[in-house]
């Protein structure tokens, strides 16, 4: 992860944005926002401060745990919190000043009982390690391993403005290396350490920040030039910007979500891409889906969801959310599909879409929904695992509408 502690300033700053996360509550990247703003930081030291923040969230039960602390502490206790994440690492300790210190012994005698418990080891807390066993049984120790791995930085090449080689020697002009992502048409992945949201590529929307899984579910969207193209649950619209560059800006797309600020920033997205034929919309009642009756090609419902399969890049997720939660999200789930397909016109396809790798919200609901809708067919449907990928975890599903219901 890293081949040389971190310097007294920036493990200063790590238990600063872990204190505002676990203390505060605050969402990562406000946190991130918040202690950055105004310090010029080199890229490759915002890069490594972000890396030892993320990881100590992704598995902060572990390093607490070998530090001996609980993680209500670390705004007192954060430099026996930092030993500790150092010399799980093998590395040396970085030279902060009044610094707790961890007996090594005592760190051995723990590493080697945390070696013991797989859900200690891969930082999962309780409820998400009985949920995962629960909902995917064998197969939930490599996802909740795989989940405590860094996320990989992915980029979508918009197609509206070039090809992918022609992105990757572009960014190559500008410092930024990349290799292809061979199992995604529009991805690269990017290898150095730099500010992409600095660079001309960027400013110029030759490209987009999306994890690679994200770029598998706007493919399954498969839409055509001409067609027209609902994407209900659009957000700051992710998932829009790759959909109207398969229509080569051809046809309507129609962003709809019950957020304002997201479409704001979606319109100001599309405007970089040179994606011309969105249309974004506010869903302020039942009246916008109803109006849209029997009128899409397509329609994606990326519908809110426990966010479960990205916990590697939302680490903090993990350390707010309840179990109490996954249940009201569940019936979301049902009521958006069972309203939002009635936009979908006869020969026409519903792709649900989540980033979550449980059955519950993902292929029962789909079971669910078919049962209840027999003008609609089953066509296909994907689980990209977070272990067997190496992307985010999504699920999509794609059903055809055969008659009017
Ligand atoms: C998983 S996110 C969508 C991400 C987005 N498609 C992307 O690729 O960046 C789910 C979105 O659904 C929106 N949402 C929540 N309730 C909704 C509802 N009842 N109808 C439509 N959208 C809703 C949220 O505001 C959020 O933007």
């Amino acid at each position: 992860m890293l081949n040389a502690p971190l310097s007294a300033s920036s493990t200063e700053l790590v238990i600063n944005v872990l204190t505002m996360v676990l203390n505060e509550g605050k969402p990562l990247d406000r946190a991130y926002s918040h202690h950055f703003s105004g310090l010029k930081l080199a890229p490759a030291e915002q890069a490594r401060i972000t890396a030892v923040a993320g990881d100590i969230l992704r598995r902060l039960n572990l390093y607490c745990f070998l530090a001996d602390i609980k993680s209500s502490e670390i705004e007192r206790l954060g430099t026996q919190l930092l030993n500790a994440w150092h010399m799980f690492h093998g590395l040396e300790l970085p030279k902060m000043q009044y610094a707790l210190k961890v007996e090594q012994t005592d760190f051995d005698q723990r590493l080697m009982e945390a070696k013991q418990q797989g859900a200690l080891f891969d930082g999962c807390p309780e409820w998400l390690d009985e949920l995962g066993q629960t909902q995917i049984g064998d197969k939930w120790p490599a996802e909740r391993a795989a989940l405590a791995t860094p996320p990989k930085r992915y980029l979508r090449t918009n197609l509206l403005k070039g090809t992918r080689e022609e992105l990757i020697k572009t960014l190559a002009k500008e410092g930024v290396q990349t290799k292809v992502v061979e199992t995604v048409d529009t991805a690269v992945e990017v290898m150095s350490d730099s500010a992409l949201f600095r660079t001309e590529a960027f400013k110029n929307g030759l490209f987009e920040q999306q994890d690679a899984g994200s770029q598998l579910v706007a493919t399954a969207v498969d839409a055509k030039p001409g067609m027209r193209v609902v994407d209900a649950c659009a957000g700051a619209g992710g998932k829009t910007l790759s959909i109207a560059a398969q229509m080569q800006g051809k046809g309507r797309l129609l962003a709809m979500d019950v957020e304002q600020w997201k479409l704001d920033s979606l319109k100001q997205r599309a405007r970089r891409a040179a994606a011309h034929n969105i249309e974004t919309r506010i869903i302020a009642s039942s009246k916008t889906i109803k109006r849209l009756k029997l009128t899409a090609d397509r329609v994606l419902l990326d519908v809110p969801c426990s966010g479960l399969g990205v916990l590697k890049r939302n680490p903090d997720a993990k350390w707010r959310d309840t179990p109490e939660r996954l249940p009201v999200l569940v019936q979301l789930q049902k009521d958006i599909l069972r309203s939002y397909s009635r936009m979908v016109k006869v020969d026409g396809i519903l792709i649900y879409a989540t980033c979550s790798i449980m059955p519950q919200e993902n292929r029962e609901q789909v079971d669910l929904f078919l049962a209840n809708n027999p003008h609609f067919v089953f066509l296909d449907d994907e689980n990209i695992s977070v272990a067997e990928s190496g992307f985010d975890g999504f699920y999509l599903a794609r059903m055809q509408r055969t008659a009017e219901g």
